[in-house]
């Protein structure tokens, strides 16, 4: 057994837990964010939708099977610290390449364990999301800590997508020759099984930076666009919405995932609103109101779009709506080529019930292509 360190987690208001220091010794804070996952660590952390949020892993074994460089969502780890029960110092998979405790050093990451995640997430269930900060330097004082929690922004109104938006746009492609389609996806902080699931069906995929124009988007001669997931507060983007509907009125097919459901959605006028808990975990149960079908799903959000603005709205159709608390989860537009959900068809983790989508938008790509 490894000796670690004394860490504390200090929530907004006041409440402490008492547990033991991983990744580096130090200090973070952030959004509390619980994800229900039982595997899929790895690609949770580096899921840029969570920057600036303190996840807290509900599954009671962490780090067990290690890290594997190819599972990665993004170059490093994004979320501002991690919250489990029993950390893992052993990786049991032989194709593992780090430890977690290693791959968390790597990147810098201060983390907690020995929490009880369930109290915790019972508690931040009722009282609501809030921020917390984690430490595990000595002479951190609880008050000190307090004190510092009150200096850490609100989710609610925050922007955090240009942070994680790639600088530069970039090619990715699997095939060797020229692709079918040609997609171009606006980066809000994309998980790289996007642009994968496209690649697996005969589209190349330039990626943009976020504040990218039109008119350089056009200039790609794009099949379809595709719009990423990321973190933030998808109201707060008021250029990103006039991006978007300027996409859309070019009436080339539109996919949007999660932030880039937001931002669809937002710039039709609708309202996206803070949830009290966000989704976070890979069985969340979706009506598909088309079929019929339920699908499971793999969710990471906390804010989501207005079911009343939605209904009011004669050009959206409500395609999808989430079992558990009937919260808008797929929108399409009326008469358009545009469609989006609130949840993760690349689910990486997760089930993989929704990919039919990719599918779908690729339908819609023909259909542009021959009219
Ligand atoms: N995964 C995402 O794209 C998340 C979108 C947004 N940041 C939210 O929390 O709702």
């Amino acid at each position: 057994m490894i000796e670690r360190a004394n860490a504390v987690l200090v929530l907004e208001d006041g409440t402490t837990f008492h547990g033991k220091a991983i990744g580096k010794i130090g200090k973070t804070a952030g959004e509390l964010a619980f994800n229900t996952g039982m595997t899929g660590y790895q690609e949770v952390f580096t899921d840029p939708s969570y920057l600036g949020q303190l996840v807290i892993m509900t599954s009671p074994h962490i780090g067990n099977y290690g890290t594997t460089s190819a599972e990665s969502e993004s170059d490093k780890i994004q979320c501002a610290g991690i919250i489990v029960k029993k950390f893992s110092d052993v990786a049991s998979r032989d194709i593992s390449d780090l430890s977690l405790q290693d791959f968390l050093i790597k990147d810098n990451k201060v983390g907690i364990s020995d929490i009880d995640t369930r109290a915790l997430v019972r508690y931040i269930r009722s009282k609501g999301a809030m921020n917390a900060i984690i430490s595990s330097n000595e002479d951190d004082s609880i008050e000190d800590l307090v004190e510092e929690l009150k200096n850490v922004p609100s989710m609610e109104g925050l922007e955090l997508a240009s942070k994680v938006s790639t600088k530069e746009a970039y090619i990715s492609s699997s095939s060797t020759g020229k692709s079918h389609y040609k997609v171009a996806l606006l980066d809000f902080g994309s998980k790289k099984s996007i642009a994968t699931c496209l690649n697996d069906r005969d589209c190349e995929v330039k990626i943009f930076p976020m504040n990218s124009s039109l008119d350089e988007l056009l200039a790609y001669e794009p099949d379809g666009f595709m719009l990423s997931n990321g973190p933030g507060d998808p109201a707060v983007m008021t250029s990103s919405h006039q991006l978007v509907k300027e996409i859309i009125d070019t009436d080339i097919p539109v996919f949007g995932i999660c932030m880039g459901h937001q931002i669809i959605a937002a710039s039709q006028g609708l309202e996206t609103e803070k949830m009290h808990q966000g989704h976070r975990g890979l069985n969340h149960p979706v009506l598909n109101h088309k079929t019929g079908k339920g699908e499971i799903t793999s969710q990471n959000h906390g804010f989501v779009v207005s079911r009343v603005s939605a209904e009011d709205n004669e050009n959206i159709e409500i395609t999808h709506s989430h079992l558990n608390d009937n919260t808008v989860a797929g929108i399409a537009l009326k008469n358009k080529l545009v469609f989006s959900v609130q949840y993760h068809p690349e689910s990486s983790a997760g089930p993989h019930d929704s990919r039919y989508l990719f599918d779908d938008f690729v339908t819609n790509m023909d259909t542009f292509k021959q009219s």
